[in-house]
């Protein structure tokens, strides 16, 4: 009777479980149908999933498994069209995106409060969902947030197009649009023409964990929320500034200054730039910066930053030590999570005082740059994502050497009798209610 009970209570939950698999295909014949057309000329018919609206975009692949909530909530992905090439997305739903705001975390579970890809491109969207986290499908998330899906394409086609001829710009055409014909070229939007970090960084600045022992600044690109948590669960202070505040106005008042991710291209902030050439020219505490922020860093430094032909957009990127700092040993490869389209140039002689720290093991472009030992700095940017989130944590201590750094820094300074200065005025993080609904990218 027992291994009866037993049989088919796993009956029901493995017939849960793939329900929980079951994909669009029946349902979505009732969908409206889309086209995915690229401006090089191709078009890709399927059914549409998300908010019935037709938009304009960056068409870019991503080499991800797993964290398609993740990746569509990362700032960085702002007005692009993200091709996903694992076939099944959505199966495990989407969470609710709500955190505290305290001393370990930073108000959400994703990587911001909305979705921030301008579409999604999926080989087959599962409608049913199974998480125990899972509140919601990906298609209703989608329509929430104004943003619309195709699914039932050819993603590898799609990919291997991309791969060849780059990043492309697109339009995906819903409903009623799908039957018009494809834009004409000057019709596409190029979302790189436009600031997008403006659009992306935070208005005004706030303080996150404001008790920390150790006061870090962050410039905000678009920062993502794993980032800020990697600082604040390990014990710092966070205070999150607007893309181009003039840092050099408060420095005294912190231990280290943090660079975060950003969507578009990095000429665009050439302003952040100039700021902190000035910063590294006075200023001899730690900083560091992710992605953008190391883009920034290299821009300062004198190192030119050029757009990739399809970019690296995946968690299974390999990169080769070649110093040793901290956690990192030279001649180890790392495998590391990434979403960029633009890189720094590898050039010879490196500007003085400055030195290549990685190289991706794929292309050779440049992963991260630091500051030689002898120049008595400390300095280091990096292409790829050490917070992960999501993706492999290989890099993660880089976050616990760059604020032993920063605490290292100022018990040396507060031996010679300097103290880091009280705060400016900044006020504390409030929680905002997750909007109900937000205007995707038009
Ligand atoms: N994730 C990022 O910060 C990306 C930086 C920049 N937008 C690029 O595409 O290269």
């Amino acid at each position: 009777m027992q291994s009866c009970n037993m049989l088919s209570r796993n009956l029901i939950r493995i017939s849960r479980f793939s329900r929980g698999f079951a994909t669009h295909a029946n349902s979505s014949l009732n969908a409206p149908p889309a086209v995915l057309h690229l401006k090089t000329g191709q078009s890709f018919s399927g059914r549409s999933f998300g908010a019935p609206k037709s938009i304009f975009g960056e068409t870019v692949f991503s080499t991800s498994i797993t964290s398609y909530t993740e990746s569509m909530t990362d700032p960085s992905y702002r007005g692009q069209i993200l091709v996903f090439t694992t076939p099944l997305i959505g199966n495990y739903g989407v969470p609710k995106n709500a955190a505290p705001c305290d001393n370990k975390d930073v108000g959400v579970v994703l990587e911001s409060e909305r979705i921030q890809c301008a579409a999604v491109v999926v080989a087959d969207v599962a409608e049913r969902f199974s998480h125990y986290s899972a509140v919601e499908s990906l298609a209703s998330w989608c329509q929430r947030y104004g943003v619309p899906g195709i699914t039932g394409v050819d993603t590898r086609a799609i990919t291997t197009l991309l791969r060849d001829q780059g990043t492309t710009l697109g339009r995906l055409a819903i409903g009623g649009d799908a039957s018009q014909a494809a834009p004409k070229p000057e019709e596409y939007w190029d979302p790189t023409t436009e600031n997008l970090v403006a659009q992306a960084s935070t208005k005004e600045p706030y303080t996150l964990n404001p008790t920390g022992d150790v006061k870090i600044a962050v410039l905000d690109f678009g920062a993502k929320a794993n980032i800020l948590r990697s600082l604040v669960r390990r014990g710092a202070s966070v205070t999150v500034l607007p893309w181009n505040f003039d840092f050099n106005q408060i420095r005294d008042s912190y231990d280290g200054l943090f660079l975060s991710n950003g969507p578009g291209d990095p000429n665009h902030c050439m302003e952040a730039a100039m700021h902190l050439r000035k910063t590294l020219a006075e200023w001899d505490k730690p900083v560091f910066g992710i992605c953008m922020g190391h883009q920034v860093i290299g821009i300062a430094a004198g190192l030119d930053a050029y757009r990739m032909t399809f970019g690296n957009r995946g968690h299974n990127q390999p990169v080769l030590a070649l110093a040793s700092s901290g956690s990192i040993k030279a001649g180890r490869v790392y495998v590391t999570s990434q979403n960029h389209q633009y890189a720094l140039k590898l050039q010879d002689p490196f500007p003085a005082g400055w030195e290549p720290f990685f190289i991706n093991c794929n292309d050779s472009s440049v992963e991260g740059i630091k500051s030689t030992t002898d120049s008595g700095r400390k300095v280091w940017g990096v292409q790829f994502h050490p917070e992960s989130a999501g993706g492999p944590l290989d890099t993660i201590e880089m976050f616990t050497d760059f604020l032993a750094e920063c605490r290292a820094h100022k018990l040396e300074l507060a031996a010679r009798g300097i103290k880091t200065q009280s705060s400016v005025d900044i006020p504390e993080r409030v929680i905002v209610p997750e909007p109900k609904r937000v205007a995707a990218t038009a």
